[in-house]
């Protein structure tokens, strides 16, 4: 279950003459890795080049040892699933149900194998019920969460979710997190790009930043949101209890407000 990917000196553009990723090198192992940066820093560009959508222009990228060059977007789906950023850029089917069994249909299951995948993925992102429906009838937030249904169904050794969080709510976001949890617990490999640093902060172990097509940093959450330097110079900035934390000079960085009660709690027990 457990696939490497190995991206080395890899080199894309759209246009000759202007360079979207400039040279990355770096492996992804299971586990949940984010992948922050401003708009425009070739986020979305290098996941499509994990799942095959995009070839390298230089460089290359390996997924379980093959290259992205010498497979096709098809076999490369059977282990790397990529929910995109837009959902209406992955539903195509008239009906919930058909749109989250596709991919499993794809993989060569059987249909009453793919009905049983695609419910359990669409209860796990908390969609019960809607399985009848146009997923445009749905709201942006809903139709989002049918594309990681349509993921989750698939059962890829690597999931890729781009930007899951947005037009979330408080619930959807914490159902997002239990599934990275659930993921990364099952030894996959979680990616995500997000701008939703307090996500990032609770369910992702290593930070990757992008700026303007290079890595600029590459750490744990706790190395990457304790660099406020850092962060400002990737146009970012460390979650708001990270930055309180700070300010009130806690020797730790500080991720989730469950840390920052558990630190101050225990400082003042020790001034008391
Ligand atoms: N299909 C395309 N054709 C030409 N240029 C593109 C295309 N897709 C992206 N770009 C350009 O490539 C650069 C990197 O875009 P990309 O979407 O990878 O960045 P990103 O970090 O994911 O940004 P965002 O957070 O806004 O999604 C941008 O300058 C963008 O305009």
């Amino acid at each position: 279950m457990s696939v490497l990917i190995e991206v080395r000196d890899l080199r894309f553009h759209y246009t000759p003459g202007v360079p979207v990723l400039k040279g990355i090198t770096l492996d992804l192992r299971p586990g949940a890795t984010a992948i922050v940066g401003q708009n425009g820093a070739g986020k979305s560009t290098f996941v499509r080049l994990l799942n095959g959508l995009l070839k390298p222009v230089e460089g290359e990228v390996r997924v379980g040892g093959v290259s992205t060059r010498e497979t096709t977007v098809a076999t490369l789906a059977r282990t790397v699933g990529l929910v995109f950023q837009n959902p209406s850029d992955q539903l195509f089917k008239s009906r919930v149900l058909d749109e989250v069994m596709f991919g499993p249909l794809n993989l060569g299951v059987t249909a009453d194998e793919a009905r049983v995948r695609a419910r359990e993925a669409l209860a796990e992102v908390g969609l019960e019920g809607v399985e009848g429906r146009n997923p445009y009838d749905l709201g942006l937030a809903e139709r989002k969460l049918v594309t990681v249904a349509g993921v989750l169904s698939m059962g890829t050794p690597v999931v890729i979710l781009d930007e899951p969080t947005i037009a979330q709510d408080r619930a959807g976001v914490r159902q997002l997190g239990a599934i990275v949890e659930r993921l990364r617990r099952a030894g996959r490999t979680v990616l995500t790009i997000t701008h939703d640093m307090d996500f990032v902060a609770r369910h992702f172990h290593r930070v990757l930043v992008f700026q303007e097509g290079r890595v600029l940093a590459d750490g744990t959450a706790g190395e990457v949101f304790g660099q406020p330097e850092l962060l400002s110079a990737a146009g970012l900035e460390a979650p708001q209890i990270t930055r309180l934390g700070r300010e009130l000079g806690l020797a730790e960085t500080v991720l989730t407000s469950e840390a920052f009660v558990d630190r101050v709690r225990s400082a003042t027990r020790f001034w008391g």
